[in-house]
């Protein structure tokens, strides 16, 4: 097998640590050469490259090491970038989450007018890293977790459309998790799934092990009483926001009892209820600086205090394990059948074919072959065609640089009342982001 060189953009994100211990521990099935960093922020990529640098060291002595600012030391012979970007930082989150909720409208990372703001924002982000790769490695591979992925996919979609960019979320697999937990089973890798939508915008439609048998209806019976609460303690579940989440796809669920829902349609059929159990001087953001964020720092400091990194141990899970799987498929041919955002392009046979959806793909090494889903109902049908409006006008916006359509946007969108409360919001959103979006005219 063929040793793999890998870049992972977005250098000092929290969930690069885990990515690499998670590499590390896979070279059997996943045999790597190189492991390179790539940050724009040097200061915010130090502490977790010198940390990695010891882990890795330890781990896996052959695997060469880096980390850089400079793109072409980065992007320069590689397999696959794995991105995760947050252009903005944590900062620019905090500001996405709390004037909407200013306006007694939902402020979330990637839902509404928040994720519309960072959506504006990482456009050109993961545009210039995606030349970045095309430039110095045209044959290499993008694997995007950068958000808001839907708005994302569509910008690359619409500007990059011959790129190799693979578009991927983690919030199915975390939910298939819990499935595999409810049904008592070792693994979600013992499930066959079919599941349609947006990103953070879809429902599961069946669940089976392996032998076919029907495993929904037990998955439904738990999920109307309990939601996906089951108990679960891992590193990023075990925050009040998530289980609260969790809870609440027991009401998602009551809307359409025939499927199973992604957690994050609690924004657009709940917008009310989630606005009152908000506090708007306290949000997701400040959870997580407080938490995941602090954690990763304090740790990697210790590795670095310490010369060593026994005795720490950084989270790697369904998100490191995900991305490596897609890497493997595409490197190794496998066919694995993964939920992957693609170009729709019939598969839903009643719905665009210009969205981008998440849909099951079997993944080789000419990437992902879409599977055929057909129609789907008119309650999903009308509620994906209003986001997906959305998400489209969004990305025009951006081209245009139009206000007309970034007010229309965030007027469409179902966690938004009215015109007059879209146009507050976009002047507030403007004022905040002027140093990152166009100048919109
Ligand atoms: N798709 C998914 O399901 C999924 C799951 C988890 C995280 N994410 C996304 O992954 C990203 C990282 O999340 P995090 O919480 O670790 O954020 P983070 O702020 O800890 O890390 C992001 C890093 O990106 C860097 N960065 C920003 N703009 C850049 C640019 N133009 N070029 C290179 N680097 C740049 C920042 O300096 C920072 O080090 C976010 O976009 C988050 O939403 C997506
Ligand atoms: O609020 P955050 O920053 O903790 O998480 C927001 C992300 O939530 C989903 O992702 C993952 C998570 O990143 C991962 O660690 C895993 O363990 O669980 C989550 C799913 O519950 C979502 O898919 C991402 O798009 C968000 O950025
Ligand atoms: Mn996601």
């Amino acid at each position: 097998m063929k040793k793999q060189k890998i870049l992972i953009a977005g250098g000092g994100s929290t969930y690069t640590p885990g990515i690499v211990a998670m590499l590390a521990d896979n070279i059997d099935r996943f045999p790597i050469e190189e492991i390179k960093l790539y940050d724009d922020l040097a200061e915010r990529q130090e502490p977790i490259g010198a940390a990695c640098e010891i882990l890795l060291r330890e781990k896996n002595s052959d695997i060469k090491f880096s980390y850089t600012t400079d793109p072409e030391e980065a992007f320069t012979n590689i397999d696959f970038c794995m991105a995760h970007i947050r252009v903005g930082l944590y900062a620019m989150r905090e500001k996405d989450e709390k004037i909407p909720l200013k306006y007694g409208v939902v402020g979330q990372e990637t839902c509404g007018p928040g994720g519309i703001a960072y959506g504006m924002r990482s456009i050109p982000g993961v545009l210039e890293i995606l030349d970045y790769m095309e430039k110095y490695s045209p044959n290499a591979w993008m694997l995007n977790y950068s958000n808001p992925a839907a708005i994302v996919a569509e910008a690359t979609r619409r500007l990059r459309p011959n790129s190799k960019i693979i578009n991927i979320c983690d919030m199915p697999i975390a939910i298939e998790n819990i499935f595999a937990d409810i049904l008592g089973l070792e693994s979600r890798k013992e499930l066959t799934v079919r599941y349609y939508g947006l990103n953070h915008f879809g429902w599961w439609t069946s669940v089976t092990d392996k032998s076919g048998h029907d495993l929904l209806p037990q998955l439904q019976r738990f999920v109307a009483k309990d939601g996906y609460a089951f108990e679960t303690e891992d590193f990023q579940h075990k925050h009040p926001s998530w289980k609260a989440t969790f809870k609440k796809a027991k009401d998602i669920y009551a809307l359409d009892p025939t499927t199973l829902p992604n957690t994050y349609l609690k924004y657009y059929l709940y917008p009310d209820y989630e606005v009152a159990n908000s506090n708007p001087d306290f949000t997701r953001a400040n959870e997580v600086m407080e938490t995941r964020e602090k954690e990763v720092f304090e740790i990697a400091h210790k590795i670095i205090d310490n010369g060593t990194a026994e005795g720490t141990s950084f989270h790697a899970g369904a998100h490191a394990t995900f991305i490596i799987d897609l890497a493997c498929a595409i490197a190794f041919n496998t066919k694995e059948r993964m939920l992957l955002i693609v170009p729709n392009n019939g598969a839903i046979d009643n719905f665009d074919s210009e969205a981008m959806v998440e849909i099951p793909c079997l993944v080789g090494n000419d990437g992902p072959e879409p599977l055929s889903i057909g129609s789907i109902p008119t309650f999903q049908k009308g509620l994906m065609e209003q986001q997906v409006a959305v998400e489209k006008l969004v990305v025009e916006a951006y081209i245009e640089e139009s206000y007309q359509k970034l007010w229309q946007a965030i007027t469409l969108s179902k966690t938004v009342p009215s015109a007059s409360v879209a146009k507050t919001i976009l002047d507030d959103l403007i004022e905040a982001n002027k140093t990152f979006w166009p100048q919109l005219k």
